[in-house]
């Protein structure tokens, strides 16, 4: 038995999916309607790209109401990798309302418990995200930090499992590093909206020579999901 299925947390994952559809529907419909939804998409990654690395403040400010999450695929694969691994502390930058967090305290609880640390710029999301996680009964495993990944993540209390990177995608390399250290050998790192266009997270972790093994996988297509496996 997991508990993506019945009980508190599949009934708050769906919930949430309810609201974020909402939330997200206007953001989401830009994509949808476009004539030509590739290209739209390829100049919004790079002027999010931009925007984002000028000000990164500012810029999820503007996103403080929407959800950004990952699809239920996605998490299912979360939660499965993090089986897998039989992790038992994980690391995710970019929180949001806190959708992906359950997927992954979903998987520490049903292995027996763990530690999830997450962490939000927006005080708003950090709040929501901490109700979403009492209300499918995984909030003892989960601790939040609010503010800027590249302090709050700065000590993680001990080695690390698996991490998702799912906050600014111009951070990833610098949140990377700042993990680096604490890494183990075989440690997953899951990135969401790694595009494969001038990604210098993606030269760095698809380049042997610095201890990854790494591809984009077909999960959730068009999100840009890289793969990536610390084999130091
Ligand atoms: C794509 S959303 C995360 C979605 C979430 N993982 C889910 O599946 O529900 C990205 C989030 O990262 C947060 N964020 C962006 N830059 C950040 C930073 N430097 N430190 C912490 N959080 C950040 C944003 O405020 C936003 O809520």
């Amino acid at each position: 038995m997991d508990s993506l299925s019945t009980g508190r947390v599949a009934d708050t994952l769906q919930r949430l999916f309810k609201e974020a559809e909402l939330a997200d529907r206007a953001l989401m419909a830009q994509f949808i309607n476009a004539e030509q939804p590739e290209q739209l998409m390829a100049d919004s990654i790079a002027e999010h790209f931009a925007q984002e690395s000028r000000d990164v403040r500012g810029f999820y400010r503007g996103y403080a109401n929407n959800f950004l999450n990952v699809t239920p695929e996605y998490g299912r694969f979360l939660y499965q990798i993090a089986r897998a691994r039989k992790a038992t502390r994980i690391v995710e930058f970019g929180t949001s309302m806190g959708i992906s967090t359950i997927y992954l305290a979903a998987a520490l609880r049903d292995m027996g418990g763990g530690h999830l640390i997450g962490t939000e710029l927006e005080a708003g999301k950090a709040a929501r995200a901490r109700a979403n996680l009492e209300a499918a009964g995984l909030a003892d495993l989960v601790e939040i930090r609010e503010g800027d990944a590249r302090e709050t993540l700065a000590d993680v209390g001990g080695e690390v499992d698996l991490v998702l990177l799912d906050g600014a995608f111009s951070l990833y390399l610098p949140v990377l590093k700042l993990l680096e250290s604490r890494l183990k050998t075989g440690s997953p790192i899951l990135a969401e909206n790694a595009f494969d266009q001038d990604n210098i997270y993606l030269a760095y972790v698809r380049d042997p020579a610095n201890g990854y093994l790494s591809q984009a996988i077909p999960i959730s297509e068009g999100r840009g999901n890289e793969f990536t496996i610390f084999t130091r």
